[in-house]
């Protein structure tokens, strides 16, 4: 495939302007056509973010035997999803209870109250953020009131995980003619997923026609995708993205991708009001835990199968013209 790339304007919701008919609807065409967005004014400081990045570049820095040690549903280490990827998830939305049994391992019972008080402050904004944005979500696409409603019967016990990356690119990145790769072409198994990026950038979204888009980081503002649980929700009006993360500095890259989902015994089946009279259901119903079990490796410490999505798994044949 061609590695020409190239960006992209994506729309930027800003939470403290009153959201006009014409935000929601450039917002509704880029959730249709891309499945991303970017959001600023997000009530998260700058200060906040220096402080999680210095914590995370500390996190990654302690030898690997110790972060071997937190075991492979918490520790990613470098060669699963990519040789140049390590991440370390820290689950809600107890964050507090989840970084110190973290941090008990990786620093040997010395006490990290930053590290903990820091993830769950963090960790509570971002529910907080995601749940409003998948309420607008919903509000622009089935309207004020049957939004709402919905949001309310089905998204109130959403919970969310975060996800703290560290790349580390090969000594001879700039000089390598093969685009080096990061993190792998994948969607996200979430409803959706708001991810900092710091200035190295490398983030990139795959198009419908299959060509790379980078998502480039932008101060003060946080990138937000649709995952597969609201693609499949929203009968595919909300796309869920294919992307991935290319290395071109030699420099580390750090991230935090929060995970908005659906609680494990959800059924996700996409209410008549969003398939529409006369329109056709394209995914059948499933439970939650089934398709994240799909995408898990039977294999303990492989990383989640990279390649297949909803699509795959719940995706229905649409009637074709011919058919009788
Ligand atoms: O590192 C990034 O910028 C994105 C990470 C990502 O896509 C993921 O963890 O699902
Ligand atoms: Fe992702």
């Amino acid at each position: 495939m061609s590695e020409l790339h190239s960006s992209l304007q994506l729309p930027v919701l800003d939470l403290t302007q009153p959201i006009h008919s014409s935000v929601l609807s450039s917002l509704s065409q880029a959730c249709k056509e891309w499945g991303f967005f970017y959001v600023t004014n997000h009530g998260i400081s700058k200060e906040m973010f220096s402080r999680i990045y210095s914590l995370s570049r500390h996190v990654f820095s302690v030898p690997l035997d110790s972060k071997l040690k937190l075991g492979p549903f918490s520790y990613t280490p470098r060669y699963i999803a990519s040789p140049y990827f390590e991440s370390l998830v820290v689950s809600g939305p107890d964050f507090s209870g989840s970084a110190k049994a973290s941090a008990d391992v990786l620093f040997q019972d010395h006490d990290k109250p930053e590290l903990r008080e820091t993830l769950q402050e963090y960790g509570d904004k971002m529910a907080e953020l995601s749940k409003r944005l998948v309420e607008i979500l919903l509000m622009m696409t089935l309207g004020e009131e049957t939004g709402k409603r919905f949001y309310q019967n089905e998204f109130s016990n959403c919970h969310g995980y975060l996800r703290l990356v560290n790349y580390t690119p090969p000594q001879d990145v700039e000089k390598q003619e093969e685009l080096v790769e990061g993190l792998g072409m994948h969607t996200d198994m979430s409803c959706i997923t708001i991810v900092y990026q710091d200035s190295v950038g490398g983030l990139q979204m795959r198009s419908k026609e299959g060509k790379w888009i980078d998502i480039n980081p932008c101060e003060d503002q946080l990138v937000v995708n649709i995952g597969d649980l609201m693609q499949a929700w929203s009968n595919g009006r909300l796309r869920s993205s294919e992307h991935r993360v290319v290395l071109r500095k030699l420099a580390n890259r750090v991230s935090l991708a929060f995970f908005l989902c659906f609680e494990d015994e959800k059924v996700i089946l996409a209410p008549q009001e969003i398939v529409g009279e006369g329109n056709f259901r394209r995914y059948k119903s499933f439970k939650c835990s089934e398709y994240l079990k799909f995408r898990q490796s039977n294999e303990v410490g492989k990383f989640e199968r990279i390649g297949y999505t909803v699509k795959d798994f719940a995706g229905l044949k649409l009637p074709q013209p011919d058919d009788p």
